[in-house]
């Protein structure tokens, strides 16, 4: 049983096995627990046949086997003592009896070798117990790291769940500009209406643009086609709290603008136009950047002068239901002069007037929506009040071409953008359905709105002189693309099988008590 004297090769081994651990071997061969110093012989012996020439007489050899044999015994006791097993060896003693192998692996070793070693047979067959777990463990283990490895492409999510993610996205083709002649521009409301518009026009100019969006009126959806571009990077913050960031121009265009929607929740209406301006006030100053302010015809409140030029000083009511729109511009356009004068910020002040166009919300809840959603579905046009107060309605891209000739002017007194063109409400309806094709809409009288402005049509002549701009767009032209968003946003609605949009009044939103 015992290997013989020479030097043999062992697998695993280079070399060969020094003769001073094959005495050892010999010696414990015999011993009770021949099992585990073999084991542990074995681990030694490479450590042994590396470091032979460290061993020059065979004094020093016997010494240093007799020392090896103390440290062994010393181990088995304190194994047998404890009466514990590591795993290790659990696995290494079954191979050894289920392979029938002697301590040198030569296979010859009968398998009641365990007997010989003193184990009962009870020891033995819970051994093997323990074995059967940890291998079960083992290959459950193993399999899982085998999914893991094989899910690696998902991002670790099973393949039913991975939603496959593009490649490549295809951005519209956006001029080229140097150093000098790009900007970096910060567009608050950027997500919203008119923002997504002027995000639009600003990137195919080649500008980098930061919109920023709290998206309560705005949408990711409006300016999805963006995300991913290096000129253009979406912020969701909210303007009451300050932000910063080193930009060239500000668009401060946030703010809910339809009825509806400011009057939801008036205070926070109030804090976006006054802290909101302050914060972008705040930022031109440290950055000295220019800033737009979106400033309103609301401003006129019910106007006695028409149409309205700038020089006119409003109508407002500052207790009505419009007070914390009307009032919160009116205080933003005094911030603006107040930063001007004591801070020298470059400040712009565009009072725009009526303005419709595509991804205008389903909800706004403003006249053009709501008469385009009401045609097309055959539903009553509902005119508040008896429909002779009167309207100027511009397309969004005559705006937008207004607030950016605006902007790179160096005109810091109030500019009306608008488009003169002015119709009562009653003429509007008719209009709209006449030009939904087919539309079987009736027309119908409502309560009026308090506080409903009776007229409005914006005085143009200062942005004709100071900016170079007048409105391109024919309101009916741009009534019939109006028209074909809807359609589609009404179709796509069906499809996902949301209900039919319902035209919002003014109130019509639960506002916040
Ligand atoms: O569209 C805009 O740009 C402007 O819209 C609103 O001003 P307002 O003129 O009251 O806008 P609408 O809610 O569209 O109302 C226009 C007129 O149509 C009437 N209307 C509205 C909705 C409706 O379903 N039926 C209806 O007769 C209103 O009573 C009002 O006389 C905002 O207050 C302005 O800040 C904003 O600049």
């Amino acid at each position: 049983m015992a290997g013989p004297a020479k030097a043999r090769q062992r697998p695993g081994l280079q070399g060969p096995y020094p003769s001073v651990s094959f005495s050892i071997l010999k010696s414990l061969h015999a011993s009770t627990y021949s099992i585990h110093v073999a084991a542990i012989i074995r681990m030694l012996s490479p450590r042994l046949v590396r470091s032979h020439h460290w061993f020059p007489t065979m004094a020093a050899r016997g010494a240093c086997a007799v020392l090896v044999l103390i440290f062994l015994l010393f181990v088995l006791i304190s194994h047998t003592s404890n009466k514990s097993i590591s795993s290790d060896s659990v696995v290494e003693t079954r191979e050894r009896m289920s392979n029938g192998l002697d301590e040198e692996g030569q296979g010859d070793a009968p398998v009641e070798t365990n007997k010989n070693a003193g184990i009962s047979d009870d020891t033995v067959s819970s051994l093997l117990e323990r074995i059967k777990v940890l291998e079960d463990e083992l290959s459950s283990m193993r399999t899982r790291m085998d999914d893991a490895e094989n899910r690696e492409g998902n991002n670790g999510i099973p393949d039913e769940m991975a939603v496959p993610l593009p490649t490549t996205k295809s951005f519209p083709s956006v001029r080229y500009r140097n150093e000098e002649t790009r900007k970096r521009v910060l567009i608050t409301g950027g997500a919203g209406f008119v923002g997504s518009h002027l995000v639009d026009k600003l990137m195919l100019d080649g500008h980098e643009i930061i919109a920023l969006d709290n998206y309560f009126t705005g949408r990711k959806k409006n300016i999805e086609h963006w995300i991913g571009h290096p000129n253009f990077e979406m912020v969701h913050h909210d303007v009451v709290n300050p932000y910063f960031v080193e930009v060239d121009q500000i668009y401060h265009l946030a703010s809910p603008a339809s009825p509806p929607h400011y009057m939801y929740n008036p205070v926070k209406t109030i804090k976006t136009n006054t802290l909101g301006t302050i914060n972008m006030l705040g930022l031109a100053k440290r950055v000295k950047a220019t800033v737009l302010l979106a400033s309103t015809s609301e401003v006129y409140g019910d106007p006695e002068v028409h149409p309205q030029p700038e020089t006119y000083w409003g109508h407002v009511n500052t207790i009505g239901p419009r007070a914390c729109y009307d009032e919160g511009k009116r205080v933003a356009e005094s911030l603006m002069v107040a930063y001007n004068k004591q801070e020298n910020v470059k400040i712009r002040i565009a009072r725009i007037f009526n303005t419709f166009g595509p991804r205008m919300h389903m909800n706004d809840g403003r006249v053009v929506s709501n008469f385009i959603i009401q045609a097309l579905q055959d539903k009553p046009i509902t005119i508040y009040g008896n429909g002779t107060q009167t309207r100027s309605f511009q397309y969004v891209t005559d705006l937008v071409d207004g607030l950016i000739a605006l902007m790179n002017s160096n005109y810091s007194l109030p500019v009306n953008i608008g488009n003169p063109e002015e119709h009562t409400i009653g003429e509007f309806a008719t209009i709209i359905r006449d030009l939904v094709p087919g539309s079987t809409s009736e027309i119908v009288n409502q309560e009026s709105q308090q506080d409903d402005p009776q007229q409005r049509r914006p005085d143009i002549r200062r942005a004709a002189e100071q900016i170079q701009w007048r409105p391109q767009v024919l309101m009916k032209d741009g009534l019939l693309k109006t028209i074909e968003y809807f359609r589609a946003e009404i179709d796509r609605n069906k499809r996902g099988g949301k209900p039919p949009p319902e035209p919002v009044r003014h109130g019509g939103l639960e506002s916040r008590r």
